[in-house]
This record gives C-alpha cells, sequence and structure tokens, in this order.
C-alpha cells in the first residue's frame, strides 16, 4: 500500500485517477474585516484504496477540509475533484437515530438505492455482521457501548457503497483499547473493500498506526507544510517502538509548526507518549 510520492502531497496515483484531488482550494468564511482564511492554496490527491490520515493544530481547517471534499461547503477557490455519490462520512459521534434499532439506522442509508423491505433488512444484516455486530439489529443506540455505536457507524457508511470514506476524529471519544480493535477493524474492512479514506485525527501515533501517509497541516490557514509516508509494515501497533518513533518525529515538525505561529502553550501538541494514544 506504500509507495514513493509522486510529488507533494500527491499520493500513489499510480498513473491512475485519484479519489479525491484538491488543486489549489482555500476556504475564507465570512467577509470583510470579519473574514478568516481557514485554508490556503491547499494541494492533495488521495488514491484509490490509500489510507491518508491529516494532521494539524487545533483550527488549522481539518474538518473544514472534509467538509469541503464531502460537499456540505464550497471553497472559495481552487477546485475538488471527486465522486460524491460515492462518498461516505464518520464523525466523533455516531449521529444514529435514537428512536430506531440499530439495523433500521444501516436500513436508512439503502433506501436511496429503491431497495424492498425485506432485502434492506438482510443487507443491513450483512454489514453488522462485517463490523462484528451480528445479532445486535435489533437493539437500540442507547443499548450498545461507544465502540458499537461507532461499528454502527461504520456499517451505515459501507451500506452506501462508498469507495471514498472521510472520517472526522471518529475514534477521538473511545478509549485506547476499544479505538486499537476498530484500528484493526478498520484496517480489515478498508483492505477488503479497497476504500480511499481521509482521516483526520489529533493522535499522531493513531495517524501512524492506520495511514499510508500523514500530511500536516499548518495552522491556521490551514496549508499542508509536509507529508509523511509511513513505510512500516501491517498490521501496525499503536504501542510498537516503530510507530512512537515515526510518531515522534511528526509530533516535533507538529510542534515546531505551532510554535511558529506563536500558539498558546495548551495548544502545543503533547509529545506521542503513551497517554497521548
Ligand atoms: N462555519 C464556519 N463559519 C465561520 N468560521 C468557521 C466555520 N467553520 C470553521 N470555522 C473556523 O475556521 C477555522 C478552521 O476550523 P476547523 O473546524 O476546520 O478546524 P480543525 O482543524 O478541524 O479544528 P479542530 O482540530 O479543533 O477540530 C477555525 O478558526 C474555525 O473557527
Amino acid at each position: 500500500m506504500t509507495a514513493p510520492l509522486t510529488e507533494q502531497a500527491g499520493g500513489r496515483t499510480d498513473g491512475q485517477q485519484p479519489a479525491v484531488r484538491l488543486q489549489a482550494v482555500s476556504k475564507t468564511y465570512g467577509q470583510g474585516k470579519a473574514s478568516l482564511l481557514a485554508l490556503d492554496n491547499v494541494a492533495l490527491d488521495v488514491a484509490p484504496g490509500e489510507f491518508v490520515c491529516l494532521l494539524g493544530a487545533s483550527g488549522c481547517g481539518k474538518s473544514t477540509l472534509l467538509s469541503l471534499v464531502a460537499g456540505l461547503d464550497a471553497p472559495s477557490a481552487g477546485r475538488i475533484d471527486v465522486d460524491r455519490r460515492r462518498i461516505a462520512l464518520m464523525f466523533q459521534e455516531p449521529a444514529l437515530f435514537p428512536w430506531l434499532t440499530v439495523s433500521a439506522n444501516v436500513e436508512m442509508a439503502l433506501r436511496a438505492k429503491g431497495l424492498g423491505k425485506r432485502e434492506r433488512r438482510d443487507r443491513a444484516a450483512e454489514y453488522l455482521e462485517i463490523v462484528h455486530l451480528g445479532g445486535f439489529g435489533r437493539k437500540r443506540p442507547h443499548e450498545l457501548s461507544g465502540g458499537m455505536r461507532q461499528r454502527v457507524s461504520l456499517a451505515r457508511a459501507l451500506a452506501q457503497d462508498a469507495d471514498v470514506l472521510l472520517m472526522d476524529e471518529p475514534f477521538g471519544a473511545l478509549d485506547a483499547m476499544t479505538r486499537d480493535l476498530l484500528h484493526d477493524e478498520l484496517e480489515r474492512i478498508w483492505r477488503e473493500r479497497d476504500l480511499a479514506v481521509l482521516f483526520v485525527t489529533h493522535n499522531v501515533r493513531e495517524a501512524v498506526r492506520l495511514g499510508d501517509r500523514v500530511v500536516l497541516l499548518s495552522s491556521r490557514p490551514g496549508r499542508v507544510v509536509e507529508d509523511f509516508p509511513v513505510t512500516l509494515p501491517r498490521p501496525r501497533r499503536t504501542d510498537s517502538a516503530e510507530v512512537a518513533e515515526q510518531a515522534g518525529e511528526i509530533t516535533q515538525r507538529l510542534r515546531q509548526e505551532v510554535m511558529r505561529h506563536g500558539a498558546a502553550p495548551n495548544r502545543v501538541p503533547r509529545e506521542a507518549a503513551p497517554d497521548a494514544r
């Protein structure tokens, strides 16, 4: 899954069309004196089947970038090429409908496909099997743990038949052990389905654990400042010395970037210490 970069933030396109391409993308919120430049001239390609993690200080525009790719908002300048019919989104909060069963939550994603009720239910059961929640279809979200709810959210994303998965800190609210399990699950599903993944995180080790590349954004306005290929063999372990070593290197670069912008100390990322998992 790893190969040399063809260009800055270019990625493993191998001559094929990227799954996601951002060219000279900028985003300004508001107008006049109150305007705020959130992203500045961002170029980024994600190849089909590639796992790209996006890191940067708080407020540097990571979520903005995802929302532009998802088409939830429009860039102020530049161009984004992606097939929006093939995108699924996952956020930190699973955003399930609490009054619906787990199965019905997944079935919602299948409605647009014009499938009958029976077939939707069968397909939802298959997706729940994939995320190891077979047998939980009749539960309501509140009966599940946080990790299980995120699995439902993942099943719903998969049910959309996406080949691009946009993930905004999807495991940020989970404990380290649950997160490790979900990393394994996500990696398996990503490989089986050959998904292109754009994954936003604050957690440097998580980025190195999962990514083919880790793309570092500057403090606001977000620009791509560095693109780290991660060539460690898979599966990786978040607590391995190799992951810690590369995470340390990236953390150092991230700190420099944050300090260069004179950020408050509490916005400076901690070393990639075990407790930062
Ligand atoms: N809808 C909006 N209107 C105005 N400003 C916004 C809007 N959305 C985001 N911003 C601003 O744009 C900047 C980038 O925000 P964004 O949420 O993309 O950053 P982020 O890197 O995802 O932050 P965090 O890591 O804290 O989640 C911030 O200064 C934020 O206040």
